[in-house]
């Protein structure tokens, strides 16, 4: 079995955690079987490095390997997606296509989030696991595969079955075996490490000395619940990073960026006396972090527009950047009409998850929505429903931007 401290290192796992460890060695000892293994555990904990062990150290290391959110694909697309298609199969099949399925062929296929399958696409995934057989989406003849299937899940599988919104028998084919990552509130001795960590990584990026907690902050930090887990936290970690001046946190400093106290941004929370020199400063941290993000915002339309050429597709993309940073004054006055088009009407987009996926975390281009999102995401206590109404965004909307800004 490889070394644990050298598979951390490999895939940047890090923490000491006996759960973790425990989580990690079943996928060292599953990898070379080809046994169907469902990953659980909390939203931000980590699942997706498990696949990612269990196919590098599998003998499929050398084929593909392919990760599907399933729950960003547009439920009338990911049939399509994931067992191909024949041409002339629906309006827009203009050509065959292969999915991922026959793609991946040799390879392991990652389906994070499985519990947002469909159930039709759950009857096709059930026939593959069981016989290593698909049929295109328009098609009646069957095709072998052979891929090893990891999925992950942050849902309670045993409540999904019984609301019947999934299969039992699909959900015994796909965990053979489970891992379970735990949450980080479990994983007490892990939580300043990984902030630790985290910071000496932001500080690097932004090019800057390394934020340090002082003692009181590492209690709060170590007593917050963390219901976001191991991404709030690296969020955290980075947010503190870029806005506090002073590089020596504070724990009412710290409080500032907590949920329960989550206001405005937190550099200029209320509460403080605004007529010091540190709080004008502050400020202008502020604006100049709002600043940036505005030229980053408008460098992204730029470029969508110099790459597109399209106008009209740019806008209908872009439309929350749009609305955003123009107000609606401006946008009547240039006649741009901003579009807000349902995601799962759009058959053009059908790859957008999958390059979301594989993209490297580079920094966002577009910190406004993220902040938008993680404030509406707190307030509404994680509920991503709750905060998908609130942001006027459907949910699916809402799930594929969490994936995509790592939120
Ligand atoms: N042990 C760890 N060490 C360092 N970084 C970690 C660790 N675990 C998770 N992370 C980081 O936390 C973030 C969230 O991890 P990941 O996307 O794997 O979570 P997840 O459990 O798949 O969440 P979801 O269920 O929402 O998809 C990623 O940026 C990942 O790199």
């Amino acid at each position: 079995m490889e070394n644990l401290q050298a598979l951390k290192q490999r895939f940047g796992i890090i923490g000491n955690d006996v759960q973790l460890n425990r989580a990690l060695e079943k996928a060292v000892r599953v990898a070379p079987t080809d046994i169907s293994v469902l990953v659980t555990g909390e939203s931000g904990v980590g699942k997706e490095s498990i696949p990612k062990i269990i196919h590098s150290l599998s003998h499929r290391k050398h084929a593909k390997y392919i990760a599907v959110n399933c729950g960003a694909i547009p439920e009338g697309t990911i049939d399509s997606e994931l067992f191909g298609h024949e041409k002339g199969s629906f309006t827009g099949a203009t050509q065959d296509r292969k999915g991922y399925f026959e793609v991946a062929d040799g390879g392991t296929i990652f389906l994070d989030e499985v519990g947002e399958l469909p159930l039709t696409t759950q009857v096709r995934l059930l026939r593959v696991l069981e016989n290593g057989e698909f049929i295109k989406v328009g098609s009646s003849k069957p095709q072998k595969t052979d891929v090893r299937i990891v999925a992950a899940t942050n849902v309670n599988m045993r409540s999904a079955i019984e609301k019947e919104r999934f299969r039992e028998d699909l959900y015994y084919r796909l965990s053979t075996v489970e891992i379970h990552l735990p949450a980080l509130r479990d994983r007490n001795e892990d939580i300043h490490l990984l902030f630790r960590k985290f910071a000496a990584d932001f500080a690097q990026k932004y090019r800057m000395p390394s934020i340090r907690l002082d003692e009181n902050a590492i209690n709060i930090l170590l007593n917050y619940n963390f219901p976001g887990n191991i991404r709030q936290l690296k969020n955290l970690a980075e947010q503190i990073s870029v806005i506090e001046e002073s590089r020596m946190i504070t724990g009412a400093k710290l409080k500032q960026y907590l949920p329960n106290n989550f206001g405005n941004l937190p550099a200029v929370v209320g509460g403080k006396k605004d007529n010091d020199f540190s709080s004008e400063r502050d400020i202008m941290y502020k604006i100049l972090f709002d600043m940036r993000n505005d030229i980053n915002d408008l460098k992204k339309l730029t470029l969508d527009l110099m790459k597109s050429g399209n106008v009209e597709e740019v806008q209908e993309e872009n439309h929350q950047l749009l609305e955003k940073i123009y107000s609606d004054k401006e946008l009547k006055e240039h006649n741009i009409e901003v579009l807000n088009i349902p995601q799962n009407s759009s058959p053009k987009k059908d790859y957008d998850f999958i390059e979301t996926i594989e993209e490297d975390e580079s920094l966002s281009l577009q910190e406004k929505e993220v902040e938008m999102i993680k404030k509406s995401l707190e307030k509404n206590n994680n509920k991503r429903k709750l905060a998908a109404k609130e942001l006027g965004i459907s949910e699916r909307t809402l799930y594929r931007k969490i994936k995509q800004y790592d939120l």
